[in-house]
């Protein structure tokens, strides 16, 4: 089983009550969880990710328990080895595009040099065309340049899993259709299992093996399709 899901989270603010309860299981290694704003699909990405506790439950991702309430265990993002995607891409403005890769791989406190020397990150820059732009900064990029440096940055650490939070919707169509079919060439070479999460049926077309449908944080329908 790729992924096994049995979670509950209560989150509360001062005008309301959000409850998200989850009981679903995938064998398949791309998955897009689709749903309308609020339904509940960054929480969960933020559950598997660990970077919010469910109150009661497990993860499984990948044949490793993540998170098991009842056996204490909750293992740190870092212990989970997956690497997540935001929306934004979250690059670091301030360090250049081969720094911002690098950076997935730094130790201790300092940033990557500007001229670090890793295989690693010559092998990405390489692989998404980036050569040529490694020297310059997130707001120097167009958007797939952007969308790709955060991908590299993602991959460069070989994760067992690829968490994306609606990782299109910062392009304009053209882009987004090309960044699409990229996307899926890389799963498929890499054989990275794939999480996404979209408001965009779009992305089910071109991703979907199982597509988790959530409203207001329950599950609304669960459907396979071979692709
Ligand atoms: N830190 C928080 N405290 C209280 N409530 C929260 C918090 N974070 C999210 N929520 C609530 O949980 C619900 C689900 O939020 P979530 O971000 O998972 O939605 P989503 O499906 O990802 O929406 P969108 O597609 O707009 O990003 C929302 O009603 C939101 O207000």
């Amino acid at each position: 089983m790729f992924l096994e899901l049995n979670i509950s989270k209560t989150m509360r603010s001062a005008q309301q009550k959000f409850q998200l309860e989850l009981d679903y299981a995938s064998s398949h290694d791309r998955l897009v969880v689709l749903g309308p704003s609020g339904a509940g699909k960054s929480l969960l990405l933020q559950m598997i990710a660990g970077l919010l506790k469910p109150d009661r439950g497990y993860v499984r991702l990948a044949g490793r328990t993540l998170f098991d309430q009842a056996q204490g265990i909750n293992l740190t993002p870092q212990q989970r080895e997956v690497a997540f995607l935001f929306q934004s891409y979250a690059l670091f403005p301030h360090l250049n595009v081969r720094q911002n890769i690098a950076f997935s791989l730094k130790r201790g406190l300092f940033n990557p040099s500007t001229k670090i020397v890793d295989k690693r990150v010559d092998h990405w820059l390489d692989n998404f065309a980036l050569t040529e732009v490694q020297f310059q900064r997130p707001h120097e990029l167009s958007g797939g340049q952007r969308q790709r440096t955060a991908l590299a940055r993602a991959l460069v650490t070989e994760p067992r899993a690829l968490l994306l939070d609606e990782p299109f919707s910062a392009l304009d169509p053209d882009l987004r259709s090309h960044m699409r079919m990229e996307l899926r060439a890389l799963q498929e070479q890499l054989a990275v299992p794939l999480i996404l999460i979209t408001h965009d049926v779009e992305d089910v077309e071109v991703f979907a093996k199982d597509t988790l449908c959530l409203r207001s944080g329950s599950i609304d329908l669960q459907r396979q399709q071979t692709l």
